[in-house]
């Protein structure tokens, strides 16, 4: 056991993960089954929006021409020939002094060049003909939806590497996107390490707890975007994790351990990594909580060994596995936003290496502030529950007050960045 690691900076960590970018992978899925899934083609629209000129009134279709004298002492009076709803069209074109009522959505009928509104017309009965009134002149065009206003046919309406909101999943609709094609998001295994992890249902025994890193971390890997494949805890057995870790790898895309990546007698993983012939990336950043953090590859493969602290292992997932996986999901902004912001409360506490503090977004009067979610040490995990941010606190500072701008990494802004930065300048 080599107990004298040596720490690289953060930014120095992330670079050596990204060089091992990998490839992406399509598939067609179904449009129902498509939120939130990163789009790998263009999507052009197949025909104009609206298809047809429509009305956007419940109202009647007429030639403006005709309502050109129309006034209060002088209305204009049309012969009502028919009714067309939504989903119908006129059976015939309209002639000069006639008018069809139609409804909101319907096509306009050819020979129309307005609608008014029922709202400002009159109707009346005489001889089983159905008559309208107006008072008022239209102009040509007046409340008419014309064909493709919105959009042209082939115009491309969202680009490729987007991912699919509600509003994207109505525009695939538009244009009978049955299917889309996404890039395939990558399955990364999760296997939790420790003799002392007793299962969720267990109750609590004397030295034991229970494992809560495995669903944190299938809960962080969904939130990225990921298929997360839970393989199970395994106690600190050699034989057992090896045999586990190496099965594993040709089940999923990367996989990730949480436990056993420190010094001790029962930290495992730097030997399993050693005798699968992984090469380590690193096993020390000059960070808390997460500094044992250690990214292993083998054959194309990752394999991130996050710490069984809970609070460290939160955080080495969303700054080194969070970015890896976008890789995978064809994102090009593959690192969390950042924003500047205040900070809420004191930091007192010195911090000899970069720290990410566990925090929470408010705004305040028009300000943004961040806070810390709890106590700030790496085996808590209560404070987890209210953390939307990583709050940065520089290596080398002594402390930090209230009201002190600072770097917040959002962990819940889905729109990322193509670039990492940790520090304003
Ligand atoms: N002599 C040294 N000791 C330690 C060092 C060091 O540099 N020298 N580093 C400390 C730091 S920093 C951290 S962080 C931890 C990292 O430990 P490991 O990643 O090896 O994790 P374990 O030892 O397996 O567990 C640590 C802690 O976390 C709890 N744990 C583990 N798995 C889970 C789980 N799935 N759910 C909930 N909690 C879990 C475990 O019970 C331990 O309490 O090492 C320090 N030691
Ligand atoms: O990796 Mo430990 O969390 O640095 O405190
Ligand atoms: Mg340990």
């Amino acid at each position: 056991m080599n107990l004298h690691r040596q720490p690289i900076p953060v930014e120095e960590a992330v670079q050596r993960v990204m060089k091992h970018r990998p490839s992406q992978k399509l598939e067609e899925v179904r449009l129902e089954d498509s939120y939130g899934r990163m789009l790998a083609e263009d999507i052009k629209a197949t025909h104009p929006v609206p298809p047809f000129s429509k009305s956007p009134y419940d109202g009647f279709a007429l030639s403006a021409a005709d309502t050109a004298q129309a006034s209060k002492e002088s209305p204009a009076r049309f012969v009502v020939t028919e009714t067309v709803a939504a989903g119908h069209r006129a059976s015939r074109p309209l002639e000069s002094g006639e008018a069809v009522r139609i409804m909101t959505g319907a096509e306009i009928p050819k020979g129309a060049t307005a609608v008014a509104m029922f709202e400002i017309c009159q109707t009346d009965e005489q001889a089983n003909t159905t008559y309208m009134t107006i008072k008022r002149s239209l102009e040509d065009g007046q409340n008419i939806i014309g064909q493709g206003t919105e959009t042209e046919e082939g115009e491309v309406l969202v680009h490729k590497g987007e991912t699919i909101n509600p509003g994207i999943q109505a525009v695939l609709a538009t244009f009978g996107y049955a299917n889309v094609r996404v890039y395939q998001r990558p399955r990364v295994g999760v296997f939790a390490t420790g003799t002392e992890l007793l299962d969720i249902n267990q109750p609590l025994e004397p030295g034991k707890i229970r494992n809560s890193n495995a669903y944190m971390i299938l809960a962080q890997i969904e939130r990225s975007g990921a298929e997360p494949i839970y393989l199970g805890k395994l106690a600190d057995d050699f034989d057992t994790c090896f045999e586990a870790v190496q099965q594993a790898l040709s089940k999923v895309d990367c996989l990730i351990t949480t436990g056993g990546v420190s010094v001790g007698d029962y930290d495992l993983m730097p030997d399993i990594y050693e005798k699968l012939g992984a090469d380590v990336l690193f096993n020390k950043i000059a960070m808390r909580p997460g500094s044992v953090t250690t990214v292993a590859a083998l054959g194309g493969q990752l394999l991130f060994g996050l710490s069984g602290n809970p609070s460290a292992c939160y955080v080495g997932y969303e700054l080194y596995t969070h970015p890896f996986i976008q890789g995978y999901l064809g994102n090009q902004r593959v690192y969390h936003n950042v924003i500047d912001a205040q900070l809420g409360a004191d930091f007192s506490k010195p911090n000899p290496f970069t720290r990410f503090v566990r925090g929470f977004v408010r705004y305040e009067q028009g300000k943004v502030c961040v806070y810390p979610a709890g106590i700030d040490k790496s085996a808590v995990v209560t404070s987890l529950a209210h953390s939307n941010v990583l709050i940065v606190l520089r290596g080398g500072t002594r402390g930090y007050q209230r009201g002190d701008v600072v770097r917040a990494i959002l962990l819940e802004d889905r729109e990322g960045t193509e670039t990492f930065q940790l520090y304003s300048s």
